[in-house]
């Protein structure tokens, strides 16, 4: 095949989904409306395909509506305190609740209000009305009568009240089968080991997830390799058998990406590209009668482009409504350039801080697994702009419960492998509370502080000129603002080296004098101030540390990048060495702190965090097993102003 004959068109979204709407609609697709009957008690979330009628009345017989006695009414017309009536046993009957009244009698008196005799009558002092205390026949449900609509989610009470009736099968909506078949020669089932070039296939996963949340009824089809010939066979089984058929990857312009090619031959490509990101490659078609769509192969491309294009087409299918977008404002906690033209979906994390909610960018890339996971929110920056300025009001999607967001406490600043283990204690020990942390160094921490996006800054910054930590930089920074300045830890940061360290590394000349390569961390860390102090204080010059521009954003990207092979060296703290299964070169011990502004202090959210640092002995061992940390001064104020 040709790869320049592969084009990829740029349609506006809006012209794209009005175009497979229209295709969707040509071919018949939500007029379908299959239905299958279900045993009542496996209909549970179904929807009902016609109305349900009630095929006997409840109670279908006059029952006891209380403990007592059932009686005929008129016998009781003259009972009064002065005037009790006396009944013989041949004039009433024992019943319970529940029991069937025979017909000559209509009412019931409570036990409560019997008095009763030596000789086994009775002797009773209030007059009773007819059918008191008796539930009649079809009291509830009357025959015939309307249980529940079509089209209706079937509920526990529906089911219930299906089965009071005597109806024991319904008929339901049939679910759209889907039938996703993930493509690409690198894929690999989960649970096998991975040799370079191999993908663990997890999109089918995601999707059929998804799908399935949605209502679908989704079959996986075994990853299928790159080959057109293979690809068509698959395709056709599936277009036979299925309502949906999705593949996925392959759908862009590499000489492996036959997706658009196949799907072509067997019908009509309504739409290969559009102007989004992450997700352009997506192609809408159709086969037949049988919509095919080629998702992109970049988890977030497939995930989003499923949200787009197919999310409405299983809740259409199903007759229902696609739930409306939960949507909130908040303000962008940092800049967010986007292309002109091309309708943009920005992750974000999210938490209040003060009277605002903040969101913040959660990770970039088609590719990045973990945006997803981490995100709170979905920000569409639309194709006519260029994008959000730091500090902008944005509309965004939440992903996750309003309390939830609300519950979350938001930190900011350095990055400690503590801070995972702090997310875990606090969310196991206080349920509500999320610990969300952004990891974007020292100096980026106390800038969030100072615009008010944080509740806690995590910083290590030290002066080299008083060799303190933190203090003139919260000066300089931060000099208005009332606040606290609270130990975390002591930590040791030093060289992260390959194990057993094979070239025998001990500082940063040898990195430099033997031309190893160095991995450095970005500008504003207070690990990168650390690494530039120890370079000034040894007389070498940075230009001379090979890899001194590659950068990276957290201890544990470095660690991988040593175990990894691709680096000889970073600078880091001992239990990302520990963590990675790395040596570790100690060079120092340093301070890590925490800046709490004063208003935060008394936030519950704060007082939590702060509780499991200094007084709860599970967390503080498992923080001393990380390796390298010392908790002698942790919740000390080290300053305050
Ligand atoms: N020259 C061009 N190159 C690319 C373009 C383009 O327009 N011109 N588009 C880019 C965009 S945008 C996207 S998105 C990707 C998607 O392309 P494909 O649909 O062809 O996907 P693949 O290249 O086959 O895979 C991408 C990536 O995802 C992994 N993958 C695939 N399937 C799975 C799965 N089932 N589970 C887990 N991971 C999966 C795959 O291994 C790749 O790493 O193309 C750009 N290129
Ligand atoms: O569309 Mo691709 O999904 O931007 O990476």
């Amino acid at each position: 095949m040709n790869r320049h004959t592969i084009y990829v068109t740029n349609q506006p979204l809006a012209a794209a989904r009005r175009a497979w709407q229209e295709a969707l609609e040509e071919i018949g697709f939500f007029r379908r409306r299959p239905q299958e009957t279900v045993r009542v008690e496996q209909a549970l979330g179904r929807l009902t395909a016609a109305p349900v009628f009630a095929l006997h009345s409840s109670p279908s017989y006059p029952a006891a509506a209380m403990d007592g006695i059932a009686l005929f009414f008129g016998d009781l017309s003259t009972a009064s305190e002065r005037n009790p009536v006396i009944l013989g046993p041949d004039r009433f009957l024992r019943v319970n609740t529940g029991n069937a009244i025979a017909d000559r009698f209509n009412a019931v008196v409570m036990s409560e209000d019997i008095h009763w005799l030596d000789d086994g009558r009775v002797e009773l002092t209030s007059p009773a009305t007819p059918w008191q205390h008796v539930r009649t026949v079809g009291e509830d449900i009357v025959a015939t009568e309307l249980i529940i609509p079509e089209g209706q989610a079937i509920r526990p009470i529906d089911i219930g009240a299906m089965l009071a009736a005597g109806v024991v099968e319904v008929a339901v909506r049939r679910p759209p089968r889907v039938i996703v078949i993930p493509t690409g020669s690198e894929l690999i089932d989960p649970g096998q080991p991975v040799q370079p070039g191999q993908i663990i296939e997890f999109n089918s996963r995601v999707l059929s997830g998804y799908l399935s949340e949605w209502g679908a009824h989704t079959a996986v089809h075994p990853p299928v390799p790159d080959d057109p010939e293979l690809l068509l066979r698959a395709l056709r089984a599936a277009v036979e058998q299925a309502d949906v058929v999705i593949t996925n990857a392959g759908a862009s312009a590499g000489s492996k990406d036959f997706s658009n090619h196949v799907i072509g031959s067997m019908g009509s490509v309504i739409v290969h590209g559009v102007a989004i990101k992450p997700g352009k490659p997506v192609i809408l078609a159709t086969a037949g009668e049988t919509p095919v769509i080629g998702l992109p192969g970049y988890p977030i491309s497939a995930l989003l482009t499923l949200r787009l294009f197919v999310r409405d087409m299983i809740y259409g299918f199903l007759g229902r409504e696609t739930p409306a977008p939960r949507n909130t404002e908040a303000i962008m906690s940092r800049p967010m350039p986007s292309p002109m033209g091309v309708d943009e979906f920005v992750r974000v994390t999210l938490g209040r801080v003060g009277d605002n909610l903040i969101a913040t960018p959660s990770g970039k890339g088609a590719g990045s697994v973990m945006s997803m996971v981490r995100a709170d929110g979905m920000i569409t920056i639309g194709a006519g702009s260029e994008g959000i300025g730091a500090g902008e009001r944005v509309q965004v999607e939440l992903l996750r419960r309003r309390s939830e967001v609300d519950a979350t406490l938001v930190m900011i600043g350095s990055h400690d492998n503590i801070l995972d283990l702090l997310a875990n204690h606090l969310h196991r020990l206080h349920p509500p509370i999320r610990l969300s942390s952004a990891h974007v160094g020292s100096m980026g921490g106390i800038m969030a502080i100072k615009r008010g996006e944080a509740h806690l800054a995590g910083s290590h910054l030290l002066d080299e000129q008083t060799g303190e930590y933190n203090i003139s930089f919260i000066k300089r920074f931060l000099p208005n603002l009332p606040l606290r300045l609270i130990n975390l830890c002591y930590r040791q940061q030093g060289l992260l080296v390959a194990k057993g360290n094979p070239k025998q590394i001990s500082s940063l000349a040898d990195i430099a004098e033997r031309g190893l390569r160095f991995i450095n961390r970005q500008k504003g860390a207070g690990t990168r101030l650390l690494t530039d102090s120890m370079l000034r204080a040894t007389g070498l010059d940075a230009d001379r540390l090979n890899g001194y521009n590659h950068e990276e954003y957290t201890h544990m990207n470095i660690a991988a990048a040593v175990a990894s092979g691709s680096a000889d060296a970073g600078m880091g703290i001992r239990a990302a060495a520990v963590a990675l299964d790395v040596d570790f070169v100690p060079l120092v011990e340093e301070r890590y702190d925490l800046i709490v502004p004063e208003s935060f202090m008394h936030d519950p959210r704060v007082g939590a965090a702060l509780d499991l640092i200094t007084a709860d002995a599970e967390c503080r061992n498992k923080i001393i097993g990380l390796g390298g940390y010392s908790l002698r001064d942790a919740g000390t104020i080290m300053y305050q102003q």
